[in-house]
């Protein structure tokens, strides 16, 4: 080699050296990572951003195999690609992710004569920037807000983006929509002073809210919360806003919906009481301008529960919906209907001109006849009315109103009532008594006084009634005429009652233990407890628990309890009436009552009230009363009893008319147990004596014989006042019995009875008694009998069945008359 050749050589070698430190150095101060193999896959240079990348120093990895230092990278699209461009020789470009190191990079790959040349980068951050924009891009996408993005650079803020909602909710394509401002949402006709507001938020460059009317493509207008953002770019220029729509139609549309129905009834749309109280308080604050003067209707339908029951809730609401609409028709625009309850309605009426004629057509409105299934359904309403004169509290106005109108309901119904102080007084009386009245029932306030009953005839006591008393810590003694009457109307009845029925019976229970005698005692009843359900079983229980037979409890109802339900009253008077119960009608004559319904109701004994029998002896009216009274008892075979017998007078008066049962202070007053007991002992005493008393000589005595106790009833009715001592039997045994101890001036008896037939009843008597004349009452004409029993002397006289009365007496006074004879002739003779 010549010199120049060498120097030649030696100059290129050092230029390359030179070349390879300038490359040397320019691959030690790239970014990019640098790796590169030779053609046996090992590895010769490895630059320091690749060390940092890959995290290995380049000592580790020169001189070793590419697939030796990254095992992981063998079977990946690393070994894929590397191997593609070493074998085609053609360069490179991918994404990879290297799992080892959890590194995302992107590689460039260089073939050359020497290997390969691997360029890569970490690219982390941008693959988690790319993740977290696909995220955003999805969120913006499916949400169910609206999204829209508009140009802040562009003039007049073109939308550049719209999402699958707002095309949803507006009804308009993202391709209608790009390019233009929003405010094509505005409709035809956008407010301007809307328009100002928006531009004016827009400029301040904040966050900013509103709620607008929008409008689709339609047409139709939907209500839009609209929130809307400015977005920033780095120099803090607004670049864009984004704006979030909300359709907020259906909730708008449920608040006034419930706003609605806060003031409103569902049933039938009229105001509600919330409303009315409200618009109450607010013409009731005086204020120049608003009405001074308000009447306030209280409109109850009268019965209107029965209605619900016979007819089902359904029909009964569609009665009520009409109702609501005839009571709108009747009034003022700017009057107030309102319904405040089941059948309760409040008709305010700010400036009435005529109240009286609007509570008229109220009444006549609600009365027309309803037309439900084909069928004419009649109903009416009861009306109070309250006055608001410039004071007190709205809400007093309708308690008012409502006062007036229970006693509106009082008053027969189907009328109206107005307010006054005097019927506020009434009722905060009664309401006070309500308390006192239930307090009473919790401390056992009450007590029962009995007052006998009498047999006037023989003056014996035959019953007795007991009688409510109750003894008020403060207010003394109140008599039940008091608090009955309101205990039935709040139902505290039935305690009461129940408390009545069992004293009752306990203290007759003792009266029959203390040998006292065993005596019906009859008990008040309430409707109340009387149409209760177990009603019956509720009195057997009683009798079972205090031990009192049933015979022994008599029950006074009052005609009003059984006007009303008459099947099912029959029923359980029938029920009580089976388990041996006396039924007896109290105050008969007061209930203005059909006189027919009598006959079918299971009772024995009518009590007839003592009203009529206060002046029965000087008012001929009362007397008529008291007469048609007996008379129809005695037909129906029921006994009558007079209560309120004050004097003597009204005893023989009422006896004359043959009434003989009497309770009153002629005979004994109400009175407490023990009196009752002291009474009893005395009169049972008295009785003994007269009983053991020798008859007075001078009174003649008539034997009664039948086997109908009916028949010796009306016998000694009709005899009684004649001055005879009548003696009764109600069989031949019985009649023999009592001729063997007593001196008989006449036997009446009936021609036939169970052992033996009257003529031979007769016929044995003469034979025995020859003095005793008898007179054969008989039914039967039968001649053969009749003749038979004259000729054989046994008869004196004979009467047929039915007898008149006036006969009869004129008949039995010969008789006795001949019989006393006869009687003083044997005497004087014997
Ligand atoms: N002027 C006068 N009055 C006489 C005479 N004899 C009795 N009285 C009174 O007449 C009333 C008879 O009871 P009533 O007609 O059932 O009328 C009773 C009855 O309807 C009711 N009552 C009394 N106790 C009860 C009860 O326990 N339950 C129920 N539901 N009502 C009762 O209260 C009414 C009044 O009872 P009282 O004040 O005890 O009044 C009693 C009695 O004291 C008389 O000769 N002259």
């Amino acid at each position: 080699m010549s010199n120049a050749l060498e120097l030649q050589l030696a100059s290129c070698q050092e230029q390359c050296k030179r070349l390879e430190a300038r490359l040397n150095r320019l691959l030690e101060s790239i970014t990019d990572g640098f790796i590169k193999v030779d053609k046996e896959w090992c590895i010769t240079n490895v630059n320091p951003a690749a060390e940092r990348i890959i995290g290995s120093p380049r000592e580790a990895l020169v001189g070793q195999l590419l697939w030796d230092a990254f095992p992981d990278v063998k079977g990946t699209r690393f070994e894929t690609e590397y191997r593609r461009a070493f074998d085609e020789s053609v360069p490179a470009s991918f994404e990879a992710y290297y799992a080892k190191l959890d590194l995302w990079v992107e590689v460039n790959v260089h073939p050359n004569e020497e290997g390969l040349a691997i360029y890569f980068q970490d690219i982390g951050q941008r693959k988690k920037a790319d993740v977290k924009l696909r995220i955003l891009e999805r969120g913006i996408e499916s949400s169910v807000n609206g999204v829209v993005i508009a140009d802040a650079r562009a003039p007049d803020l073109p939308i550049v983006y719209v999402n699958a909602a707002f095309e949803r909710i507006t009804g308009y394509s993202r391709d209608e929509v790009m390019g233009r401002n929003c405010r094509f949402l505005q409709g035809d006709q956008p407010d301007p002073a809307l328009g100002q507001r928006i531009r004016r938020e827009l400029d301040a460059q904040r966050d900013f809210h509103m709620t607008l009317c929008n409008y689709r493509k339609d047409g139709s207008p939907f209500w839009n919360d609209l929130h809307i953002s400015p977005v920033r770019d780095d120099t803090q220029q607004i670049s864009h806003y984004i704006g979030i729509l909300n359709d907020i139609s259906a909730e708008r549309e449920y608040e006034s919906r419930l706003a609605y129905h806060a003031d409103h009834d569902v049933l039938t749309g009229l105001a509600n009481r919330h409303y009315l109280e409200r618009r109450l308080r607010q013409s009731c604050t005086p204020s120049p301008g608003q009405p001074q003067r308000i009447a306030l209707l209280y409109l109850d339908l009268d019965d209107f529960q029965s209605i619900n029951d016979s007819l089902g809730h359904e029909q009964g609401d569609r009665i009520l919906i009409e109702v609501a609409a005839r009571l709108v028709q009747q009034v003022r625009r700017s009057d107030t209907v309102a319904r405040i309850g089941g059948d309760a309605f409040i008709v305010m009426l700010p400036e009435p001109d005529d109240i009286i004629a609007i509570v008229e057509r109220l009444l006549t409105a609600v009365a027309r006849p309803y037309l439900i299934d084909q069928r004419e359904l009649h109903l009416t309403a009861s009306i109070g009315i309250a006055l608001h004169d410039g004071s007190g509290a709205p809400d007093q106005l309708i308690q008012q109103a409502d006062l007036a109108m229970y006693q509106a309901k009082r008053r027969g119904r189907n009328t109206y009532y107005w307010f006054s102080r005097e019927l506020d007084d009434r009722v905060s009386h009664r309401v006070a008594l309500r308390s006192a009245l239930q307090r009473a029932i919790d401390e056992g306030q009450f007590e029962l006084h009995y007052q006998p009953q009498f047999h006037g005839a023989s003056s014996r006591v035959v019953g007795y009634e007991a009688l409510i008393r109750w003894h008020h810590p403060e207010r003394g003694f109140i008599p039940p005429g008091e608090f009955i009457g309101l205990a039935e109307e709040t139902g505290q009845i039935v305690a009461i009652n129940d408390w009545v029925v069992r004293t009752a019976c306990q203290d007759n229970r003792r009266l029959m233990d203390m040998g006292l005698g065993q005596l019906p005692m009859a008990v008040n009843l309430s409707p109340t407890q009387f149409h209760r359900s177990g009603f019956v079983e509720a009195v057997l229980a009683m009798l079972e628990e205090t031990g009192l037979p049933a015979a022994l409890l008599e029950l006074e109802l009052t005609e009003n309890i059984l006007m009303d339900s008459t099947d099912k009253a029959i029923e359980t008077l029938s029920a009580l009436r089976q388990h041996g119960i006396g039924v007896v009608i109290d105050d008969f004559g007061t209930g203005f009552s059909s006189l027919s319904y009598l006959k079918h109701l299971p009772i024995d004994k009518i009590k007839i009230d003592r009203s009529f029998i206060k002046d029965v002896i000087s008012d001929h009216r009362d007397a008529a009363i008291v007469q048609g009274i007996i008379a129809m008892a005695n037909r129906l075979q029921l006994k009558v009893i007079a209560e309120g017998v004050e004097t003597q007078a009204h005893h023989a008066y009422l006896s004359r008319l043959w009434c003989d049962l009497f309770q009153g202070f002629y005979f004994a007053r109400p009175m407490p147990f023990d009196d009752l007991v002291a009474f009893m002992r005395e009169h049972n005493a008295r009785a003994h004596e007269t009983d053991l008393a020798q008859p007075d000589a001078s009174t003649p005595t008539i034997l009664l014989v039948d086997d109908e106790i009916n028949v010796l009833r009306a016998l000694t009715r009709t005899l009684r006042r004649e001055g005879y001592r009548i003696l009764t039997a109600s069989s031949a045994q019985q009649a023999f019995e009592l001729l063997a101890t007593e001196e008989v001036a006449l036997v009446i008896s009936d021609q036939r009875m169970p052992e033996m037939n009257g003529t031979e009843f007769l016929k044995r008597i003469k034979a025995l008694y020859p003095r005793t004349l008898q007179i054969l009452l008989s039914g039967y004409t039968d001649l053969k009998t009749v003749t038979e029993a004259i000729n054989e002397g046994a008869v004196y006289k004979f009467l047929t069945k039915p007898w008149d009365d006036d006969e009869l007496r004129l008949i039995v006074h010969q008789t006795v008359r001949e019989a006393v004879s006869l009687h003083d002739d044997t005497g004087r003779g014997g």
